[in-house]
């Protein structure tokens, strides 16, 4: 994990390709658990609620010469808050950016008025773009043939893939097909790059990760996490300190747990997992702190990547 705007990226020798994927989809199609596979490493969290993709975060895959750059958008809804029109509106940014762009559908959900609406905005975008059913490793294989057909009909695609995220099903041929279909050019990021998200970042998404799978149906989806501090120690091991922002009081309590105890498993699993990423030893330390409507201010919209709407 590196900054690319230090970096001389070395080239491979012969022709190189590399483009931008925009991932698309409504809330659950499978984005995150996509990208991961991919990606073949963790880089944006899945969760079983809907709405949890909060930023941009870039997977980056290198298949026959082509480094395909996959852009994760937050899921595509109905807005009514101003965050969620923000998250809208940068996912759409996305996808006007990308060379091409991957519409993901649940296929156990079929054509339902969210993706019949995703399907006619991005038949209006006159974008490069493939359908990937999702989920086949649930649903009937004439269930996904009529899917896909009905798909076709009122959107064209250049293709029509057939996926399991969850098993890797099928993943395969959708990596070989972007590589293909990437314009030529230089590699943009080096080699080893898994995403170009940093660290801190990424940390943080993994402790809202952790916060929300322990603590989903008490916590809004306000609730954030910031990497405040990330300090190498001279013995390689690094001091990451963190503030979970909540919006009340109560949820601060809920937070913190009886006696801590709730925050320190959080920390515990946390430090794990961003132990590992980091590769090397991480000293976590949490804090919890109250942040009245902070969905209004546009400091934090800058912060996560998203674009203030006005109005
Ligand atoms: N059975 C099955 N479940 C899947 C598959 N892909 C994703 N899921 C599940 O679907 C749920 C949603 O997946 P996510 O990857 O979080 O969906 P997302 O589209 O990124 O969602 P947002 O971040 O809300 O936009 C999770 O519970 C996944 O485990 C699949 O191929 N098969």
């Amino acid at each position: 994990m590196s900054d690319t705007s230090s970096h001389e990226v070395v080239q491979p020798e012969g022709e190189t390709r590399c483009g931008f994927v925009a991932l698309v989809g409504a809330p659950n199609a499978g984005k995150s658990t996509l990208l991961n596979a991919l990606v073949g490493a963790k880089v944006s969290i899945v969760s079983h609620k809907v709405q949890t993709t909060r930023a941009l975060v870039r997977g980056l895959v290198i298949a026959d010469n082509a480094q395909i750059v996959f852009v994760d958008t937050p899921g595509i809804f109905a807005p009514k808050r101003r965050l969620d029109r923000a998250m809208v509106t940068t996912a759409w940014g996305g996808a006007g950016d990308a060379d091409l762009v991957g519409l993901l559908i649940d296929a156990r959900k079929g054509l339902d008025d969210d993706n019949l609406a995703i399907l006619d905005k991005l038949g209006e975008t006159g974008r490069r773009k493939v359908l990937i059913l999702n989920k086949i490793d649930t649903v009937r294989r004439d269930t996904l043939l009529a899917l896909a057909q009905e798909a076709a009909a009122r959107t064209p695609f250049e293709r029509v893939f057939m996926v399991s995220a969850l098993t890797g099903d099928g993943v395969q041929d959708l990596i070989a097909y972007f590589a293909e279909e990437m314009p030529a050019g230089p590699w943009l990021y080096p080699a080893d790059d898994i995403s170009d998200l940093p660290l801190r970042a990424l940390a943080a998404e993994i402790t809202r990760e952790k916060l929300f799978a322990r603590l989903h149906d008490e916590l809004p989806y306000a609730s954030t996490v910031e990497t405040e501090k990330w300090e190498v120690r001279p013995d390689g091991s690094a001091r990451v300190e963190q503030t979970i922002y909540v919006e009340r009081e109560s949820q601060k309590r809920i937070v913190i747990g009886k006696g801590g105890q709730t925050v320190k498993d959080i920390s515990m699993q946390a430090r794990k997992e961003i132990s590992e990423i980091a590769e090397t030893t991480v000293h976590l330390f949490l804090f919890v702190k109250v942040r009245e409507n902070w969905g209004d201010d546009p400091e934090r919209y800058r912060e996560m990547g998203l674009e203030f709407p006005r109005g």
